[in-house]
């Protein structure tokens, strides 16, 4: 076994253990089929939790989208997205001359299935901040890959943003029915409609803990 083998091992039991265990497949079962899971983004545990909540035979071709300019500085922070997770990077910087969106497009192409957290960004609120339009133009370009929503709950008070040290606490993944983009659908209305599918699998003890505080 090599050492991002074990690394790899070594995250899935942490998340097991302060998860309690597998995802909720509510609106979806778990399925060897290509797909873009897409969630709200409040921890780096966040990715981690939606690899471990998958089946073992689906996760390496499951691929998390990456933050370049985060997640490749530093040695330790590239080592684990590119050898352990076998992530995808994207540029958060436009450039005139480059698709951000190249790097998705070819592994889409090359059959893997995709975890994107569309608010390009960690958020310490409740809800999820408004969704960059990358999801909209890959359901444009891949109609045949299945858009799954999913909600990941009280991750953010077991490592919110700035902390490095996890505090256990019971989190949970909930997995929702496939949405589809439909013939002519703006990209606004469509954006709109994705985050609400990912807001509405919020378990109601949290939704109200989100409204008080
Ligand atoms: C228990 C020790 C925890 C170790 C954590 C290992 C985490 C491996 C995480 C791989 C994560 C790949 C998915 C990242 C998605 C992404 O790139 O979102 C952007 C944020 O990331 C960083 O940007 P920001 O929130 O703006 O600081």
């Amino acid at each position: 076994m090599t050492r991002a083998d074990a690394m790899g091992l070594l995250l899935a039991f942490i998340a097991r253990l302060i998860t309690g265990a597998q995802g909720h497949w509510k609106g979806c079962p778990p399925k060897a089929e290509q797909r873009i899971y897409f969630a709200n983004h409040q921890s780096h545990l966040d990715w981690v939790l939606i690899w471990a909540a998958l089946p073992r035979e689906l996760r390496a071709s499951t691929r998390p989208i990456a933050a370049r300019d985060y997640w490749t500085a530093g040695r330790f922070k590239h080592w684990i997205t590119r050898e352990v997770f076998n992530a995808v990077y994207v540029s958060r910087q436009r450039t005139d001359d480059q698709d951000p969106l190249e790097p998705l497009v070819e592994a889409l192409r090359n059959g893997d299935s995709l975890v994107i957290f569309p608010e390009g960004t960690r958020s310490n609120k409740g809800l999820p901040q408004p969704f960059k339009s990358g999801l909209y133009h890959l359901a444009q370009q891949f109609p045949q890959v299945q858009l799954i929503p999913a909600w990941i709950d009280n991750v953010q008070r077991v490592m919110p943003k700035g902390e490095v040290v996890p505090v256990p606490i019971l989190c949970t993944v909930t997995f929702g029915t496939p949405v589809a983009l439909g013939e002519g659908e703006d990209k606004r209305d469509f954006l709109a409609r994705a985050r609400a599918a990912v807001v509405a699998l919020q378990p109601v003890e949290s939704q109200l803990q989100t409204s008080a505080g």
